[in-house]
């Protein structure tokens, strides 16, 4: 079942056409990730899907319910929940009070506790709880803000460029975790350029190119796809 429909979304900024007639299906329960060459649109589409841009032309369908011209929050009170591409926690708070003040959306007593518990040990971030959150390296950070994305319970994960500035271990480290909510029944849609981590944790992939879909399949045929592999993913992007 398509969580996510996009149908013919086109986004111009003036004369320039970012994104062009692109249909997208996110299946609930997937990893999908999102790929192709800087300047294809990958982040111009995320932001149409999360409702940041109207698009020109086209409709978006999430859990077969038109949102196309619906604003973030009330996508979010859907059921997404969105993680951009700067980690954006509160930097001056504890990693702990972080946590706590996302989770405030949906738990109280102590259910928030046991909730709090849980993410703070799934993100590797318990022995730092008291930290202030603008002590913690970039990679941490990220992962903070994955959680608190997590606290919402939403049923699709959003994530632009999760891994950007991070190491090939803090990296790896996040594609288990994403795999991990994954398999607790979460659909996430990943914006990445990193092939490395595509091959981790994709299920589906579309490419994007010049704001138009070039390629999508199981990440099997993606990767075999020679058309794909040699001119869109290359040696810049294929580490
Ligand atoms: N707000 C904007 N105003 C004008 N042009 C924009 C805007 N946002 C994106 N563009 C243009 O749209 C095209 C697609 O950009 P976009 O950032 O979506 O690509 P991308 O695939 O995410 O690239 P990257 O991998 O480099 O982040 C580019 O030519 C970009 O310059």
């Amino acid at each position: 079942m398509a969580l996510v429909d996009v149908q013919g979304v086109t986004k111009r900024f003036g004369g320039l056409t970012a994104v062009s007639d692109v249909d997208l299906t996110v299946n609930a329960g997937e990893v999908h990730c999102l790929i192709g060459p800087n300047g294809a649109g990958k982040s111009t589409l995320f932001k149409l899907i999360v409702g940041l841009y109207p698009p020109t032309k086209g409709t978006i369908l999430f859990d077969s319910i038109d949102i196309t011209e619906e604003r973030p929050f009330a996508r979010v009170q859907r059921g997404m929940s969105i993680k951009m591409q700067a980690p954006s926690v509160f930097k001056e708070l504890p990693v702990r009070q972080n946590i706590q003040i996302a989770l405030q959306a949906r738990f109280s007593g102590v259910q928030r506790d046991v909730e709090e518990q849980r993410l703070l040990a799934l993100l590797n971030l318990a022995p730092d709880s008291g930290k202030l959150a603008g002590a913690l390296s970039h990679g941490q950070q990220q992962w903070l803000e994955i959680g608190m994305a997590l606290a919402l319970r939403p049923q699709l994960l959003l994530l632009d460029e999760p891994t950007a500035g991070m190491s090939p271990e803090e990296t790896f480290r996040t594609g288990e975790l994403i795999k991990s909510f994954n398999a607790e029944g979460m659909t996430v849609l990943v914006v990445e350029h990193d092939m490395t981590f595509v091959r981790q944790i994709a299920q589906r992939v579309t490419v994007l190119h010049l704001g138009k879909i070039f390629a999508r399949g199981s990440l099997e045929t993606i990767i075999r796809d020679e058309k794909v592999a040699e001119i869109y993913l290359g040696k810049t992007h294929d580490h």
